[in-house]
């Protein structure tokens, strides 16, 4: 997301699968360019098990720039090649509703602020933007039942919508090859594994890893047939390797 050669690669892979007849989803992240913004108000970013720990301040922030600037830049490279996209959060139309959620770091319960998991998804507007061959681009922002937003990781608001969608496939983009089988071991990718195999391997993910590979978990468990965690540094990722057979990154199935 912070290299122009591959966010055009990707909007064209994005726009290519539409005119296939694939219904893509877009749901984007953010986690450099709110820190960017943090750092220019002074502020420092803070993390627990890969979620950020999100005060009432920081939520301004991290709505700023994910719905005023990163959905803005994909909803414009998407629409470079016709009037595609649609950009929304997950506050619109209810398409998102969020509980707080806590950390678990060693044992112990990390409060992490205005951090929700998804509780509940309408994906009754997505629906509607597909049917009239929209794309749309959801940013992870979510209301809660008392009327609060709440900052959703991205990787975990895409599993969400993928379920509530009945998604034939769930794609991850990250900025490694896929899941290492031995971590910090760059060594062995993990091609394929199942739901099972994952919950075990969990405990010893670290970073934005942990969020991602529960979303794909939940994913799998809840209906999606497949979780594919793509390396997005390799442009055209998404178009070569998310669909057919391919032993590229790592695929997660039930
Ligand atoms: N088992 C693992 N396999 C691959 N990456 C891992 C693993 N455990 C931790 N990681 C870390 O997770 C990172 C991927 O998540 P990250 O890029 O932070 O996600 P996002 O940007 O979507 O929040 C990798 O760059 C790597 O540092
Ligand atoms: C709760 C939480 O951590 N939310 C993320 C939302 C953006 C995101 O997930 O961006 P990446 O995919 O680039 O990490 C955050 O504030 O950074």
């Amino acid at each position: 997301m912070v290299d122009e050669r591959l966010n055009r690669a990707f909007a064209q892979d994005v726009v290519r699968l539409r005119q296939a007849g694939v219904l893509p989803v877009v749901v984007h992240g953010g986690g450099p360019q709110i820190d960017a913004q943090l750092a220019r108000f002074g502020m420092r970013p803070s993390f627990a098990a890969g979620l950020r720990v999100t005060t009432p301040e920081v939520m301004e922030v991290v709505r700023m720039v994910l719905a005023g600037q990163v959905q803005r830049q994909v909803v414009g490279l998407l629409n470079e090649y016709g009037p595609f996209a649609v950009g929304l959060t997950g506050e619109d139309a209810w398409t998102m509703t969020a509980t707080k959620r806590y950390a678990e770091v060693d044992g112990e319960r990390v409060e992490l602020g205005l951090v929700g998991d998804v509780s509940g998804a309408d994906p009754s507007a997505l629906h509607a933007l597909l049917r009239d061959g929209r794309i749309p681009v959801v940013s992870p922002i979510a209301r809660s039942e008392d009327g609060l937003t709440y900052n959703v990781n991205a990787d975990a608001g895409a599993a969400a919508l993928a379920v509530a969608l009945r998604a034939q496939l769930l794609v991850v983009l990250t900025d490694v090859a896929g899941l290492f089988a031995d971590w910090p071991s760059t060594e062995k990718v993990v091609d394929r594994i199942t739901a099972d195999e994952l919950e075990r391997l969990l405990p010893t993910l670290s970073g934005g890893m942990i969020p991602k590979m529960e979303g794909c978990l939940r994913a799998v468990r809840s209906g999606v047939p497949v979780a594919h965690v793509l390396d997005g540094r390799a442009p055209h990722a998404l178009f070569d390797h998310a669909f057919g057979d391919t032993a590229v990154g790592t695929r997660v199935v039930p």
